[in-house]
C-alpha cells in the first residue's frame, strides 16, 4: 500500500533537531501534549503525528500493516526536509518505531520506544477487538481502554483527564481503529530486534497491564543491543501521559546524548 499523507501538528524552532512522535491505537497526538513545551523550550523541533485511521490522518480501508505505518513516517520525515529525527513511540508508536529501526535505521538518530511489545498476542484477540470495533464503533472499547491507560489512582484523583482521553477514544475512526487492531495482530518484531542498531531507550510503566515490562519491555532491551530498560513508578499503560514528568525526562536524556 502507498504511504498516506498524515495530519501533523510541527512546534518548536525550525533548525532545531527533530524529535517525532507517534502515538497508540485509539489516541491521537494529543496524548503527547506534556512533552511538547518541555522540548521546545530546549530547542527540539517537535513533531507529533496522527497515525493512518486516526485524529485528522487519511482512513483508508483496513487491514493495515507496519510497513504501511513506517512508510507514512519516512514520507512525513521527506516532507519535512528532515534527513533523520529521534523517534519517540508509545505502543502501536513504538511498533512503528520498531519496523523503522530495522528497515531505516539512516532516517533515525535514536528510538525512545514506551509501554510497548515487540509481540503482542493473541492475535484473535486483536481480530475479534477489530470486529467488536467495527460492529459497534470506538465507543464500544473506550472505558476498558481508559482502564488500561491509566491506574486506578490516576483516574480517581483526575476525573476531568479520564473523561478527556475516554473521547479521545470514541472520536477514533471505526475503520481506523480496526485497520490498526489487525496490524498488532499480524506484528512479530521479535526477528528485527537484533537487526536495530540505532541507540534505544526501552521505557515501562510499573502498572502497565497491556504491555507490562516482564515479558515486554524487558524482551526489547535483550533483543536492541546496546539498549537499556527503565521503568517508571505509578504508570499504566498510557504512561507518558499519567507520569509526563518522569517520562519527559527520560526522553530528554536520550536524545540529548544524540545530538
Ligand atoms: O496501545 C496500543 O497502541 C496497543 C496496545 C493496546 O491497545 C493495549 C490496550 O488495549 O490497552
Amino acid at each position: 500500500m502507498s504511504s498516506v499523507r498524515v495530519h501533523r501538528v510541527v512546534e518548536g524552532p525550525e533548525a532545531g533537531p527533530v524529535v517525532v512522535f507517534s502515538s497508540s491505537i485509539g489516541s491521537d497526538h494529543r496524548m503527547w501534549e506534556p512533552q511538547v513545551a518541555p522540548l521546545t523550550e530546549r530547542g527540539f523541533r517537535v513533531v507529533r503525528y496522527d497515525t493512518r485511521g486516526h485524529g485528522a490522518s487519511p482512513v483508508p480501508p483496513g487491514p493495515y500493516d507496519l510497513a504501511d505505518l513506517g512508510g507514512d513516517v519516512l514520507g512525513l520525515l521527506d516532507d519535512l526536509g528532515a534527513e533523520r529525527a529521534h523517534f519517540v513511540g508509545l505502543s502501536l508508536g513504538g511498533m512503528t518505531g520498531m519496523w523503522l529501526g530495522a528497515h531505516a535505521a539512516d532516517r533515525l538518530a535514536s528510538l525512545t520506544l514506551c509501554c510497548t511489545s515487540a509481540l503482542l498476542g493473541p492475535p484473535e484477540m486483536w481480530a475479534d477487538r477489530a470486529r467488536t470495533v467495527r460492529a459497534e464503533g470506538t465507543g464500544a472499547v473506550a472505558e476498558a481502554s481508559v482502564g488500561r491507560w491509566v491506574t486506578p489512582g490516576y483516574a480517581q484523583a483526575h476525573p476531568d483527564q479520564v473523561a478527556y482521553l475516554r473521547e479521545m477514544v470514541e472520536s477514533q475512526p471505526d475503520e481506523g481503529y480496526a485497520g490498526c487492531c489487525e496490524v498488532i495482530e499480524r506484528m512479530d518484531l521479535t526477528g528485527d530486534l537484533p537487526k536495530i542498531s540505532v541507540p534505544t531507550l526501552v521505557i515501562a510503566g510499573a502498572d502497565d497491564p497491556s504491555t507490562p515490562a516482564d515479558p515486554h519491555g524487558q524482551a526489547i532491551a535483550d533483543g536492541i543491543p546496546g539498549s537499556r530498560l527503565e521503568v517508571v513508578a505509578s504508570a499504566a499503560h498510557l504512561g507518558s501521559y499519567e507520569q509526563p514528568e518522569e517520562f519527559t525526562r527520560l526522553i530528554l536524556e536520550r536524545i540529548t546524548e544524540e545530538q
